[in-house]
């Protein structure tokens, strides 16, 4: 069986595929302090937990955080025996061509998530992921990865607005009643979330008018839901899709080695 972990800037997420379907997921924060030992522990203790018999036998990893690779890299090899696929390494190959400016290191995330877009929904799309940051990314015609925008994620910009300013509190993100906020926490909700359904039509429109074609937009992430309630701006949404991804190119590269 086939551990996927797609780790972000803040949280990592783990899931068991069985080759039709995830059994199990877990996520938990991103550390790059974590050693394989406690990681090990950690996902071991879950599996039994919850009843999980699992023979894996395979790892991918897609990694935002360049100095967590390793500690994943230890936890494969020495628990599981085996080399893990890491996505963004030049071993690991993509089904899709990847067209950007030279020398650009693309997150493996976003390049992720647009091979899984195109593998669910085909081609012109546009992928939004509601992370630490929230990224759009462009699946062209003939399914390739050609760009896309980076913006700064929902709750990044609620805790900027904290950090910069002393009595500014932490808040959450929710759907404000109104736009016209009457205290504090309602005002800073309204700027980011009404600020945000424009930040995301915007660009959307933007792209689709540029690459003058319609394209399909696709959301993943757990914010996206609450948008979506506000606004029609998703024609799907996927809440696995970096997961799924992944299947598709350990996928991709095992067929590619059976050769
Ligand atoms: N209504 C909500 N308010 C605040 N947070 C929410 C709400 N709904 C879901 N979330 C959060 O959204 C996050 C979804 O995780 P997701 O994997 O999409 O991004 P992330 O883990 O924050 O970022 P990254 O992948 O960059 O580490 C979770 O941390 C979840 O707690
Ligand atoms: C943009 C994020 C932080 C989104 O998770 C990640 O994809 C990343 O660190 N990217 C590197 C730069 C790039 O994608 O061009
Ligand atoms: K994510």
């Amino acid at each position: 069986m086939l551990l996927a972990i797609d780790c972000g800037n803040t949280n990592t997420v783990f899931s068991i595929w069985d080759g039709q379907e995830f059994i199990a997921t877990w996520r938990t924060a991103t550390e790059w302090q974590r050693t394989a030992d406690q990681y090990y522990v950690w996902l071991s203790t879950l599996m039994k937990f919850q009843k999980v018999e699992a023979d894996i036998t395979d790892v991918i990893i897609s990694s935002t955080v360049p100095r967590v690779v390793f500690n994943l890299r230890v936890l494969a090899d020495r628990y599981f025996n085996t080399r893990p696929m890491v996505v963004g390494k030049p071993e690991c190959l993509l089904p899709v061509d990847v067209r950007v400016d030279e020398g650009t290191a693309v997150g493996p995330d976003r390049l992720v998530n647009t091979v899984a877009g195109y593998d669910l929904y085909g081609p012109d799309l546009i992928v939004v992921d509601f992370g630490t940051a929230t990224t759009f990314d462009v699946v062209a015609a003939d399914g390739a990865y050609v760009g896309g925008v980076i913006a700064p994620g929902v709750n990044l910009s609620l805790e900027a607005l904290h950090n910069a300013a002393a009595a500014l509190p932490h808040v959450d993100i929710t759907q404000p009643q109104r736009v016209v906020g009457t205290n504090t926490v309602t005002c800073m909700q309204s700027g980011v979330f009404w600020g945000y359904v424009g930040l995301v039509r915007e660009i959307c429109a933007r792209i689709k008018a540029e690459r003058e074609r319609d394209m399909r937009v696709v959301a993943t992430g757990g914010l996206a839901p609450l948008f979506q309630q506000a606004a029609d701006l998703f024609d799907e949404y996927q809440d696995d899709l970096t997961m799924h991804g992944l299947t598709v190119i350990y996928k991709y590269n095992k067929e590619l080695a059976d050769k």
